[in-house]
């Protein structure tokens, strides 16, 4: 890498000097400036800039500079200019080419955009920076009054303007001491707005940004995966793993050795060693779905884990220290559980440190109609047909219902809808709501309903694919084995389907 640097020893140690200098740094006002003085100093160049491209990719301009010996980091008052159709610069962004001119000729090069210095200039090189997707984000430019060769330092310079780039998203995702936390859940980040949601999200925002267990309670269907996911994004873990482990999924050993992991030869078929979902989560959070239907073995050792901050995985002689943030969630009476002896005291109080009732449905007022047209988008944008709205008949009717699937029951509702659905209007037949499912005792058969429901979205999709299985599962966006394994499970046979090819 070093290999056309005149003292590539000292070069080496000066920009790892660098390199550990920016990565320690903790303002992302000053990480360019530093990195511009670094590269002059590396260099002996009398120039350097870094010139980022904006959040729209279509605006390029420059960040920092160093000049003669002189730090320019606020560059002019308000938006600074555009230097995307800057020839040299457009090619090594455009590109991704390194531009290495040692024999610079300001005739035939345009180098107007360049500052002036005491000397013409007469070497320039050009890198481009990459952020941590790989994506060119900015380039960094040198120039010298002195011919000499600079295309040895585009490989360590271009390696060291990434580090900056990234250090500088880390800490700019880094919620900062003293200063107002920026993120928080909302109406903007969750759709509803109505009183009742208002006030969680409130609630929420209490925890956000604390490592607090959360434990959400609620109804089937009200959100509490959604609401988990909105907690870790808007908190300090965000760029580390979100992790969902539904607790009623699996048996008992295998739940142990999903969330804890083994060590080869734990038991019979752990020929190597695994990691456990309390590490893959390290950092992050670890969502506890369905918490109620834990094995009473296992809540103890969630129980150690909560007070003690430690794991051991199985077969492992040793525990060792996690960084997780723990929610629990659960649509069941933790409390009664607790009573009838099939949930821990001891780790409810633990879990319970901040409970969030989520909402039911019916209680959300006009977030129906919100969440309703929200999901009409989505499924003609998924569809590719036409946008869709919502007939007031059809909001009468949902706002009538009682929706005991609640979010997850709604947005089935609409997906039906629309796929009955010719013209531009979901009507209330598109629903076809039985008045009986509006009393009470619809919320008893909650799964017949919900079974009904995909029976209607199964046969519907298959009809418009004149029975073809594969073209439905494509649709549907499921793979034909899953389709298949569905169609048997509502006994659907393949009477019913052949009837479409006709
Ligand atoms: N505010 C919301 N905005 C958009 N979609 C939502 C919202 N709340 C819930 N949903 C959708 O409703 C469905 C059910 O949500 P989720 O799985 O989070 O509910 P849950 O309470 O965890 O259900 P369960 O108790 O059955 O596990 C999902 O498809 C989810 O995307």
């Amino acid at each position: 890498m070093f290999s056309q640097i005149p003292q590539p020893l000292e070069y080496a140690e000066a920009l790892l000097a660098h390199f550990s200098r920016l990565s320690q740094s903790t303002d992302s006002s000053t990480l360019l400036s530093q990195s511009a003085q670094a590269m002059a100093q590396l260099t002996g160049c009398q120039l350097s800039q870094l010139y980022l491209l904006d959040a729209s990719r279509e605006r390029l301009e420059l960040k920092a500079q160093w000049l003669e010996g002189t730090l320019h980091p606020a560059l002019g008052s308000g938006r600074s200019a555009d230097h995307c159709q800057e020839p040299l610069l457009q090619y090594a962004i455009s590109q991704n080419r390194v531009v290495d001119l040692s024999n610079l000729d300001s005739r035939l090069h345009n180098i107007d955009f360049l500052p002036r210095a005491g000397d013409p200039w007469r070497s320039l090189l050009a890198v481009p920076m990459r952020d941590s997707r790989q994506t060119v984000a900015g380039v960094l430019m040198l120039a010298s009054c002195t011919h000499m060769p600079l295309q040895g330092y585009a490989p360590s310079l271009g390696a060291l303007g990434s580090a900056a780039l990234m250090q500088m998203s880390l800490l700019e995702r880094r919620p900062q001491q003293g200063k107002p936390l920026g993120r928080c859940v909302s109406a903007g980040t969750l759709i509803g707005s109505s009183p009742v949601m208002r006030k969680t999200y409130q609630l929420i925002n209490r925890v956000v940004h604390s490592p607090y267990t959360v434990l959400l309670l609620g109804e089937t269907g009200t959100g509490k995966e959604v609401v988990a996911r909105a907690i870790h994004d808007s908190g300090p873990r965000r760029a580390q793993p979100f992790i969902v482990q539904n607790c009623a999924a699996f048996p008992e050993d295998l739940l142990e050795s999903e969330l804890f992991g083994y060590r080869k030869g734990a038991f019979t078929g752990a020929d190597r060693d695994r990691k456990g979902l309390f590490d893959a989560a390290h950092g992050g959070t670890l969502l506890l779905d369905e918490i109620g239907d834990m094995p009473l073995a296992l809540q103890a050792k969630l129980l150690r884990v909560l007070q003690e901050g430690e794991i051991r995985p199985l077969g492992c002689n040793e525990s060792h220290t996690i960084d997780v943030r723990i929610i629990a969630a659960t649509h069941c009476d933790l409390k009664q559980r607790v009573s009838q002896g099939r949930f821990r005291e001891d780790l409810y109080y633990r879990l319970a440190q901040f409970p969030v009732v989520l909402p039911a449905l019916r209680e959300r007022g006009r977030d129906i109609y919100d969440l309703a047209t929200h999901f009409a988008a989505q499924t003609c944008a998924f569809l590719q047909r036409r946008p869709v709205v919502l007939a007031d008949s059809a909001m009468a009717q949902l706002a009538c219902y009682a929706f005991p699937g609640n979010v997850r029951e709604l947005k089935g509702l609409v997906e039906r809808a629309v796929l009955l659905c010719d013209g531009h209007e979901l009507l209330a037949e598109h629903f076809a709501l039985p008045s009986e499912l509006n009393d009470e005792s619809g919320r008893l058969n909650f799964r017949k309903r919900m079974d009904a429901m995909e029976r209607g979205l199964l046969l519907d999709c298959l009809r418009r694919n004149a029975g073809n299985q594969t073209l439905a599962a494509q649709e549907l966006g499921l793979a034909r084995r899953t389709l298949l394994y569905r169609l048997g499970r509502l006994n659907i046979n393949s009477d019913e389907i052949r009837a479409y090819a006709s």
